[in-house]
């Protein structure tokens, strides 16, 4: 984009806060929840994960687009923020992989974008006063107007996004993480044949199907309202509840599968929101945070063990409403919300971060290798218990 190039461009919150600054990316208007993401690295996955879907993301690293965007980043088959923030665009992005450039890879997509803004005051007005909605436009440069159109929009408590994410068939996925970037110890998958995960799909992201193959999982995705029986069909060896858009209170299918599943006693494994539905179908509650946990570095434990891990979420499962069948295994050490649980007497565990770090630290890693020892020891079990009872 040659500078005579840069149109202007506006930001407008709910709260009438107005930030002005250039056009990158489509042209037109987007309006939905602005949150903020402090990863220093991986827009590109951050603009393809579908549990972004319906939100303006305020980029805090100062420089968006260094290293343009490629076809193997992608955490899904498209970008699915409504428009992005950033403080400044790069103009002379380079990278080996590289196929385009961000600005580009936005116009292919009708996501609009704004730089050139204050991205540590916006940032302060979303911690202080909590993530709300806001529009970005450079079609519409009439503060006011914009300010209407953002009224009208609906708010992200209650929303239910995961239809518009969900896959519509059912598939396959068998590829591991690529050879180059592989990090699992190589004494993690014991020998034995693949074990058969059904994903539940809310809005699954490519390195978690990716990270289960790795650790020898044949994985079968299925749409997000698949009910129970048809899931208990392929025999499955282990439960997998993905990530996903929007507020999981209201994903009711999703929540009564669940809770059908326990009475299976198979291994569940569920992540971000497949954890907060975890939660609600062992008869939790879950709440929305003030300004949600988007970043790299957040800090989770309990006592001497602490992971950085990587996260995306707004809401979380509310401690109180769990009950004494739950054991809580990770906080968040910044403000001590539930950031991981088991249950104490069924094979079911699950995290509120992304261990699958796509972005983010490898810390969390290990939950796959575990997810995949809790199946052979299920297996194990049965074989056992049949032998006996022959
Ligand atoms: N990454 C996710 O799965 C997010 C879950 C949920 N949509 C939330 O914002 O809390």
């Amino acid at each position: 984009m040659a500078l005579a190039d840069v149109k202007p461009a506006l930001l407008v919150l709910a709260d009438g806060t107005v930030f002005r600054g250039r056009a990158f990316g489509a042209t037109g208007t987007a309006i939905g929840e602005v949150v903020f993401n402090t990863g220093m690295t991986g827009y590109q996955e951050v603009l393809t994960d579908p549990s972004y879907r319906g939100q303006i993301i305020t980029f805090t690293y100062p420089e968006l687009g260094n290293t343009g965007v490629n076809d193997e980043d992608e955490e899904s088959a498209q970008p699915h923020v409504r428009g992005v923030v950033a403080r400044n665009l790069c103009r002379t992005p380079s990278n080996w992989r590289m196929q385009r450039t961000l600005d580009a890879y936005l116009q292919e997509n009708s996501i609009p974008g704004i730089y050139g803004i204050d991205t540590r005051a916006l940032t302060r007005i979303l911690r202080s006063s909590g993530a709300m909605n806001g529009a970005i436009s450079n079609t519409v440069l009439d503060a006011d107007e914009l300010l209407r159109k953002v009224q009208a929009a609906p708010c992200m408590e209650g929303l239910n996004l995961v239809n518009e994410v969900t896959t519509k068939d059912i598939y396959e996925w068998s590829d591991p993480t690529d050879g180059i970037w592989e990090y699992r110890p190589t004494d993690a998958v014991g020998g034995g044949s693949p074990l058969t995960v059904v994903a539940i799909d809310f809005g699954v992201k490519r390195n978690i199907l990716r990270r289960l193959a790795s650790y020898g999982c044949r994985v079968i995705v299925v749409p997000a309202g698949t009910p129970p029986e048809d899931i208990l069909k392929y025999e499955p060896d282990g439960i997998f509840l993905s990530n996903g858009p929007g507020d999981p209170a209201v994903v009711g299918d999703g929540i009564a599968t669940t809770r059908a599943l326990l009475a299976a006693d198979k291994p569940i494994f569920g992540i971000c929101m497949g954890h907060q539905i975890v939660g609600l179908s062992l008869g939790g509650e879950t709440f929305k945070l003030k300004f949600g946990h988007r970043g790299l570095n957040q800090p989770c434990g309990l006592s001497q063990h602490v992971e950085i891990t990587s996260q995306n979420h707004g809401f979380a499962l509310r401690e109180e409403s769990l009950g004494p069948d739950v054991e809580i295994t990770h906080l968040n050490l910044n403000d001590r919300t539930v950031a991981g649980l088991r249950h104490k007497t069924l094979p079911i565990f699950s995290v509120q971060y992304h261990p699958e770090a796509s972005p983010g630290p490898h810390d969390a890693d290990y939950l796959f290798a575990q997810f995949v020892s809790m199946m052979r020891d299920r297996t194990a079990e049965n074989l056992s218990s049949s032998a006996t009872a022959r």
